[in-house]
């Protein structure tokens, strides 16, 4: 069996395979609310064969949402949308995974393809966004953030663990914090966002604390047996990358000591003029060393593109997953495809019976 396919355990989770889908955030939903869309979106990824489809980055308040048409956890209606979705995924034989996000000054922005900028300020559309400190991100968008106060930081950490209760209600198994992409908790560590005087700013440790506190919090909540990972920015590729690197290695060891049993490694994306180094799966080197020096299982993503390069990922254990984000756009049934290319015994199993049964006969 290809290292690809052998099944993965995670606490009291089995996932079938190594393939995850990536979350991927889909834009079309109304307050928050997953609509028809995502219900054949999420549950045609689970019946292509992956072995974890996590759900998008889903707000944990109104504001903490990039634009008005992601997902959110923050009230019942939401939850009882996703429990549906959750049980025909879990029906097609994936393991149910969600982000859990906060957009912090990246939020309150157009669909990407309607302008991927800021909403214009007195668009009723739009609302104000917060950060650690009152620092614009740049490109598109341009709005200063509000500095957010003690008691908007304990807010956050609230919605949080009240989005991560929901999560489990609604039947979800992996929870994944959103903690990369130069979002709310990755601005407190990134230095290029986090400008803060108190204890949230400055330090390594101050600067760690809001993510470690959030963590904490979430833990606290989240069933033991289930899964609680994190995607977190490692690397900003903006010329400062060592520091960086041993600093966000740092900081997922101690996560680790808070209970965090997976970690999903990305990049910062907290600057515009990042260099970001395009490539065949260009991130799996850092994951491998991440997973190393952390001694958490761990994944990653972004150009990993043929079966060929998920394997030897996964067969050289540089990961444990990887998440598949594009190739999974482009055909659902990757997984599928993945098996034919690999030479995986009877591939067609990769799909449900009712398809695998006509792709094997009659040849
Ligand atoms: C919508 C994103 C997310 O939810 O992380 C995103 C945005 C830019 C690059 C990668 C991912």
């Amino acid at each position: 069996t290809p290292a690809l396919f052998e099944p993965y355990t995670l606490k009291s989770v089995t996932l079938r395979n190594r393939i995850a889908v990536s979350p991927m955030c889909q834009y079309s939903a109304e307050d928050g609310v997953p609509k028809d869309w995502h219900r054949s979106h999420l549950v045609s990824l689970a019946r292509g064969g992956a072995g974890l489809v996590v759900a998008e980055a889903s707000g944990v308040s109104p504001e903490g949402r990039i634009t008005p048409g992601c997902t959110g956890l923050w009230n019942d209606e939401q939850r009882d949308a996703f429990a549906p979705i959750v049980a025909e995924i879990k029906a097609a034989g994936a393991v149910p995974g969600i982000q859990i996000a906060h957009a912090g000054r990246k939020a309150s922005a157009n669909k990407p393809w309607e302008g991927d900028d800021h909403i214009a300020e007195g668009d009723p559309r739009g609302w104000e966004t917060v950060s650690p400190s009152p620092i614009a991100f740049g490109g598109g968008l341009t709005k200063v953030p509000r500095e957010m106060t003690l008691a908007d930081i304990e807010k956050v950490k609230a919605d949080y663990v009240a989005a991560a209760i929901r999560a489990r209600e609604a039947g979800f198994e992996w929870l994944m914090l959103h903690f990369a992409h130069g979002y709310l908790a990755q601005s407190f560590f990134s230095k290029h966002s986090n400008q803060r005087t108190d204890e949230y700013g400055g330090s390594f440790e101050n600067r760690s604390r809001f993510l470690l506190e959030t963590l904490e919090a979430v833990r606290a909540v989240w069933p033991d047996e289930f899964p609680l990972s994190a995607r977190f920015g490692v690397i900003e590729f903006d010329g400062n990358d060592e520091e960086t690197l041993g600093e966000s290695i740092e900081l997922i060891k101690l996560m680790k000591d808070r209970g965090l049993d997976f970690i999903d490694v990305s990049i910062v994306f907290s600057t515009p003029t990042a260099q970001i180094p395009w490539g065949p799966a260009f991130m799996a080197p850092i994951a491998e060393r991440v997973r190393s020096e952390t001694g958490l299982p761990a994944a990653t993503s972004w150009y990993i593109g043929t079966s060929e390069n998920a394997n030897r990922m996964v067969e050289t254990g540089q990961v444990d997953l990887v998440m598949m984000g594009r190739p999974m756009l482009e055909n659902p049934h990757w997984p599928y495809q993945a098996a034919k290319e690999l030479g995986k015994d009877r591939p067609s199993w990769t799909l449900p019976a009712p398809y695998a049964h006509w792709l094997e006969r009659y040849r």
